[in-house]
């Protein structure tokens, strides 16, 4: 017995699997998710990482042009421009770790047959959260409390200044999609009324729907954008927008910055034309106007609506479902163009 074992061989270790026998992906910025989970994308993927690359990105590009049929990207890092995909041929599917679409060239992947695969709802719940949050905290000034606090004014000055009841207020959803009904079913539990505006009537809901957004703000305290950025939706919330919301209107975007003209919206702030404004994303990000910084009527967040660690996780399944199936040539998990 001990001679025989002495004499067989021990098994051939299974084969290594080298990154480079991965299906390759192209990924220019490091999305955010990368901070968490870049080790699953890369046990699964050949990712060819730009940002790491000393070549200038054009070259980069043109290196793998002919190789490459995937990219994945997120809405924090260079635009996915039709000069950017025209720099790969090969190009078959775009995954973007955002539920937003605006920072890819969509006319130029639909002339080019290149699909496109979104977030979808992975984050809807968690973007709804932050909406009502920002709401209740310009409402009910927990930020500010919080800096009167810290700063000793309690002791000083005595009682904080009266805040606003949620419950009873006449809410605006601008883009009932998948983020904007969260919000909804959300502020209708805390007794709010609803109303909307978006592409189209939604025939699953009976909240009023108004087809003009300024109507719906002059019917509304509370004016909630849910909506994607578009050419159509750019600047949608102008001042007369705001103005028909009125001086105690409160505004709360975790859409895109550029569907509020900001220079407009702080123009109304500064001169107390509307209520306050809850705001988680910005026209130009990461800079945010150094206006806002002085109102205790404003409560900014870093774009993190969508920030959790479960939606994170359930992010990174989701991209790599997508990966997965388009690399099998199964029907993609959150397609959201072909063709
Ligand atoms: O802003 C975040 C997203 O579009 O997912």
């Amino acid at each position: 017995m001990a001679s025989d074992q002495a004499t067989t061989p021990p098994p051939p270790p299974p084969p290594e699997i080298q990154s480079h026998d991965l299906p390759k992906v192209i990924v220019l910025h490091p999305p955010p998710v990368f901070n968490y989970f870049k080790d699953l994308f890369s046990k699964k993927f050949h990712l060819l990482k730009a940002w790491e690359s000393p070549l200038p990105r054009h070259e980069f590009l043109t290196n793998h042009a002919h190789s490459v049929q995937a990219m994945l990207c997120s809405g924090t890092g260079p635009p996915i421009s039709a000069d950017i995909l025209r720099l790969l041929p090969s190009l078959r599917l775009v995954v973007t770790t955002s539920a937003g679409l605006n920072h890819i060239d969509l006319t130029e992947c639909r002339n080019r047959g290149i699909s496109i695969a979104n977030a979808g709802e992975v984050f809807s719940e968690d973007v709804a959260d932050l909406a009502v949050g920002l709401l209740i905290d310009v409402f009910r000034k927990i930020s500010a409390s919080d800096r009167y606090v810290r700063h000793g004014l309690w002791a000083t000055k005595g009682d904080y200044p009266l805040g606003s009841k949620l419950g009873g207020k006449r809410i605006g959803i601008v883009g009932l999609g998948s983020i904007g009904f969260q919000v909804a079913k959300r502020l209708e539990a805390f007794g709010c009324n609803i109303s909307y505006n978006s592409r189209k009537r939604k025939d699953f809901v009976s909240y009023p729907f108004y087809t003009n957004v300024c109507e719906l703000a002059a019917n509304s305290d509370v004016l909630i954008i849910c909506c994607g950025l578009t050419e159509q939706t750019r600047h949608m919330i102008n001042r007369e927008v705001l103005l028909a919301l009125g001086k105690e209107g409160v505004i709360v975007n975790i859409g895109r910055g550029a569907i509020i003209h900001e220079k407009e919206l702080v123009q109304c702030l500064v001169q107390g034309e509307i209520g306050g404004a809850g705001l988680d994303v910005f026209e130009n990000e990461p800079d945010v106007p150094k206006e806002l910084f002085e109102l205790d009527n404003v409560v900014l967040a870093p774009h993190m609506a969508v920030f959790t660690t479960e939606s994170f996780k359930d992010l990174c399944d989701l991209m790599i479902g997508n990966l997965e199936a388009f690399f099998s040539k199964k029907p993609l998990l959150s397609l959201v163009m072909n063709e």
